[in-house]
């Protein structure tokens, strides 16, 4: 790593100062004029996402903790930029993930936030799951599974009869396969009788509606940091609905900030937190599993159960921004790793 320096804190001030190695053996870091290390950080993120993370509140934070934010311009070699101890990212394009995979090879020594192959996993609605389904959690408070989903990749006259065949249950969310960052791949449908299905346009996932009291529980994760609020979700279908609704109805995005149900006053059964040990094990296993540090999961607990939950979506590189706090849990994230890569260093690992 490109960083030769310790990282300490001072807890009041919030500052952080990072003491070159060589300084670090000859002079007490008490006494006279600390030289300051800047952490770089280049970012490749899309106009909408350097709005919505790059906030100012966190750009001070960063400054003021010594870690310098810096663009990378797509336009210009990656070699000819930075250096950098980190990049961060979120682009899906080949071409980018090529020339980060490049520069990797040649530079291993820099963070990359995260791996182009392990974000591909989530960049599609049928892989996004698979690592859940192994999961076995039940003696963490709460057993999490998926609901039951097709994947229909074309000819939507076939759907009415592939989904009978899987025998999925209605009414169904179909959602775009892929995920790409557009705002078309966000844009869901409920499907209340089969016959309307062939309205449905392909590739998409046809996913069990799974009744959920309204409420979604998003689930944060930046590296070990796990943080959940509630959000308003789409209302529980009942079977006088399933009787008198046809058709597809196209949804909004539900899952906005200015739909979050944190200080709403809800049933208790229904707006209570899953479990601190069941998050905490989930967290921990899809970071592994996934090989991924920055992500977030949209968890339902199922109408009338205590602890039956279901994961409908995983997002990489999510809307942090909205994330109460986020700019403190993101630069000590990112301190925290330049600590252990320089702790690695020094034990020569
Ligand atoms: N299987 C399901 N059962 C019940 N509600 C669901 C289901 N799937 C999705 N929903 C509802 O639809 C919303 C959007 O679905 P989903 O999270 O899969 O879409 P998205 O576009 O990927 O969302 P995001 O903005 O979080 O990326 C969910 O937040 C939830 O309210
Ligand atoms: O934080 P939640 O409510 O989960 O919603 C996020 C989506 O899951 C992300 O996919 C959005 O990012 P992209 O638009 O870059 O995919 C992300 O966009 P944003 O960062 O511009 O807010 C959010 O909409
Ligand atoms: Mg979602
Ligand atoms: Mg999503």
């Amino acid at each position: 790593m490109r960083l030769h320096g310790e990282v300490s804190f001072d807890e009041d001030e919030e500052e952080v100062v990072m003491v070159p190695a060589a300084a670090l053996s000859s002079s007490p870091l008490n006494g006279g004029a600390v030289p300051v290390t800047r952490l770089v950080v280049g970012y490749a993120l899309t106009k909408k996402k350097v709005k919505s993370f790059l906030q100012p509140k966190l750009l001070l934070l960063a400054r003021k903790k010594g870690i310098n934010l810096v663009a990378i311009d797509d336009t210009r070699p990656l070699a000819e930029q930075g250096p950098f101890d980190v990049i961060l990212h979120k682009i899906t394009s080949k071409e980018w993930q090529q020339v980060l995979e490049d520069y990797h090879e040649e530079h291993p020594e820099v963070t990359v936030l995260d791996p182009p192959n392990a974000i591909n996993h989530l960049n599609n609605r049928q892989s996004m799951l698979a690592e859940v389904s192994d999961l076995n959690l039940s003696s963490f408070y709460g057993e999490v599974c998926t609901p039951r989903q097709l994947v229909i990749m074309r000819d939507p006259s076939s759907i009415p009869t592939a989904v009978a065949m899987a025998g999925l249950t209605l009414p169904l969310v179909a959602k775009p396969l892929v995920v790409d960052g557009t705002s078309k791949s966000h844009e869901l449908s409920l499907a209340y009788d089969e016959a309307s299905l062939s309205m449905l346009d392909p590739p998409l996932v046809l996913q069990e509606f799974v009744n959920h009291g309204g409420i979604l529980f998003k689930v944060y994760i930046i590296g070990e940091t796990i943080q959940v609020v509630r959000r308003f979700s789409l209302p529980d279908v009942n079977t006088y609905d399933l009787l008198n609704n046809v058709g597809v109805y196209r949804f909004p995005r539900v899952s906005c900030a200015a739909a979050s149900a944190d200080h709403a006053d809800l049933d208790p059964h229904i707006s209570e937190l899953p479990p601190r040990p069941l998050l905490e094990k989930l967290g921990k296993e899809l970071r592994g599993r996934l090989g991924l540090r920055l992500f977030n999961i949209d968890m339902i607990r199922e109408l009338g159960t205590k602890d039956r939950y279901y994961i409908i979506d995983i997002n990489y590189f999510p809307g942090f921004g909205k994330m109460p706090g986020y700019e403190h849990i993101f630069t000590d994230f990112l301190l925290n790793l330049a600590q252990s890569k320089y702790k690695k260093c020094l034990s020569g690992g």
